[in-house]
């Protein structure tokens, strides 16, 4: 990096380019850099802007946080919520639709208030979310819990008629100060999604700048009236984007947000969930423990997860994730809350434990925790989930194929890690990628499609890593359609991960695949001394040929489908310097904490035992 001068007396920070959408303001007198992202603008002061060794502006970001490269999350997120708000006021329209028709006659009951069941109907245009009448629109209320600059609240009422009022909420009073000179500013100079019938002046007034914690403001809903102040209302949506982990958040957010709602959830401390490294911490905030594995990152979507049904699992709730992403640095996942104590009830089978050979072979063996079996009612009709305890363990102190030391990872979320109906609705709304708001479309649409093809393989968690597997037994890697294809060739499923590139995940089990790598060795040999006695390649190259199973590498029948032309699968260092970014008001070349990012020394030096 080289040497900087600086326009201001502070300490300097990590650098970052400028994002393009930057130019210069004056605002009340005093300058400020204004950066464009979507259809919001965020300002910050001038004076503390950093010129490189060759006068080119770095970003600084006069005491509020802001990463650039977190418009990927941000795009993906205000999509995300458009999707999520189609589906849930057709699932309200639809509910209040069969309450209409088994209502009592219009004499009898209101078309507006108890039906038979005691519920409420609610007329249709009240549940309009697109009528041109934006004051008459169903409450959609967005917390943006940890704002800093009121980026996202701007960004959801500028880009989103549907939402009624967003709160943008930091605890730190710099930020706040921000996020009301930014709402002033979008107010006057941006445009809105609906420009004709919600004026960015409106739509950028529904947003309230709130001072304070973050849990603290999240518990406030739940309380009861206190003197004159207004109750607060639960959220339809919570966003919560902290530093490093959200798991402190997540006991307010599960019961601030309605029933049905939904929660955007980002965790940068990778180096936690995603490494052994620091496996106590990861325990104490998420309840379960990390993996050192090719699929680590899965597992640590697994492990925030868990803590999130958990959390929820309390107070009768259950967690439906809608979608659930290892992306750059850090984990997002959008996740909906329901009132269900039947559904809770499932938690414990949804729930499993991993046993690792992460010093051998690489395979792993899963156990859940609870059982959940489905038996027939005694009249016969219909089925009723017996619940009871697993037998333990499903696996034995060594690997079954070549005799390492298993370790324990979880306990860990074993259900769905997407909604399939999330994801093709999310893919239908998607807009063209030269369109003029998401910078990221390209990207979305990939990670979407990845996303899509893993959920036929929803029962089988996490994925090899051809070169990996041929690493173990010193072969020439197989081609990833060529080992594709031999495994749908014996009647296995196979996909990508999008976690990783190169991945197939599959419900082969892992004998097979083993099986797959000796077939594959004999029509690639290696020198005949190639492994060492010992070894976990040698043990899985000593066990006896399974006759019954006809292997042919075919490519063709391995062949991934096309994908679109211009779209990114995975996006390897979006740009240089990329990561978490020090806090705000971070000292001098201060690095993120390590328990906020993913550190490989960390994985090497504390070694698992
Ligand atoms: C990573 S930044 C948020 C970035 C922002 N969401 C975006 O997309 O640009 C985290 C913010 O959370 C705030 N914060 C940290 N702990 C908090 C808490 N307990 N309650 C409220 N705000 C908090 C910090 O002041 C900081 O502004
Ligand atoms: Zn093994």
């Amino acid at each position: 990096m080289g040497k900087r001068t600086r326009t201001s007396t502070q300490d300097p920070l990590p650098s970052k380019p400028l994002p393009a959408h930057s130019s210069d303001v004056t605002v009340d007198g005093k300058e400020f850099v204004a950066i464009k992202e979507g259809l919001a603008t965020v300002l910050f002061p001038k004076t503390s802007v950093w010129l490189d060794k060759h006068g080119k502006e770095i970003e600084e970001r006069g005491g509020v946080f802001y990463n650039p490269i977190q418009q990927f999350n941000r795009d993906l997120s205000v999509l995300a919520i458009k999707t999520f708000s189609e589906i849930y006021f057709s699932e309200k329209k639809a509910r209040s639709h069969r309450k209409k028709n088994v209502q009592k006659p219009q004499s009898v009951a209101s078309t507006v208030g108890e039906g038979p069941e005691g519920a409420t109907s609610v007329p249709d245009e009240e549940l309009d979310a697109t009528s041109p009448n934006h004051a008459s629109r169903p409450k959609f209320t967005i917390l943006d819990a940890l704002s800093a600059t009121g980026l996202r609240a701007l960004r959801y009422t500028l880009e989103l008629p549907m939402v009624t009022s967003a709160t943008a909420n930091d605890m730190d009073p710099s930020a706040v100060d921000s996020i009301r000179r930014n709402i002033e500013y979008n107010k006057r100079h941006s445009v809105s999604a609906d420009p004709q019938e919600l004026p960015a002046l409106e739509a950028v007034s529904r947003i309230k700048p709130s001072l304070g914690n973050a849990q603290h403001h999240m518990y406030s809903v739940l309380s009861p009236i206190q003197g004159d102040s207004p109750r607060l209302a639960k959220y339809e949506v919570i966003d919560l984007d902290p530093y490093g982990s959200a798991a402190p958040f997540l006991d307010a957010a599960v019961q601030a947000v309605t029933d049905g709602g939904l929660l955007c959830i980002t965790c940068t401390d990778a180096g936690v969930w995603a490494s052994t490294g620091y496996s106590e911490k990861c325990f104490s905030l998420y309840g379960g423990l990390p993996v050192k594995a090719e699929w680590s990152h899965e597992a640590g979507l697994r492990l925030i997860l868990h803590s999130i049904a958990t959390s929820a699992a309390k107070y009768g709730v259950y967690i439906e994730p809608l979608l659930s992403l290892s992306i750059d640095f850090y984990a997002r996942v959008w996740v909906r809350i329901r009132h269900g104590p039947a559904e809770v009830k499932k938690l414990a089978s949804s729930t499993m434990i991993v046993y690792n050979c992460d010093e051998g072979c690489g395979s792993w063996e899963l156990q859940r925790l609870g059982k959940a079996k489905e038996n027939i009612n005694k009249s016969g009709k219909g089925t009723f989930l017996k619940f009871g305890l697993a037998r333990a363990p499903t696996v034995g102190e060594h690997c079954p194929h070549c005799g390492s030391t298993m370790h324990l990872g979880g306990p860990m979320w074993a259900g769905p890690l997407h909604s399939t109906a999330f994801v093709e609705q999310f893919i239908s709304i998607l807009p063209p990628a030269d369109n003029p708001i998401y910078g990221t479309i390209p990207r979305i649409t990939g990670m979407l499609h990845t996303a899509l093809q893993e959920i036929p393989l929803e029962d089988s968690p996490f994925f090899h890593i051809p070169n990996r597997l041929s690493k173990i037994v010193h072969s020439e890697a197989p081609p990833n359609a060529a080992l594709r294809g031999a495994l749908v060739g014996l009647g296995y499923k196979v996909a990508r991960s999008h976690c990783k590139p190169n991945s197939i995940k599959t419900n082969a089990p892992h004998h097979v695949v083993w099986e797959v790598m000796k077939r594959w060795i004999e029509q690639k040999p290696r020198k005949d001394d190639a492994l060492k006695f010992s070894t976990p390649g040698f043990k899985i190259l000593q066990k006896p040929k399974d006759e019954n199973l006809t292997i042919a590498f075919d490519k063709e029948l391995g062949k991934e489908e096309d994908k679109a032309a211009g779209v990114v699968r995975y996006q390897v260092n979006p740009t240089a310097n990329w990561g978490p970014m020090a806090r705000a008001g971070a000292s001098a070349n201060q690095r993120p904490h390590p328990l906020e990012q993913e550190s490989s020394e960390n994985i090497k030096k504390r070694k698992v035992v």
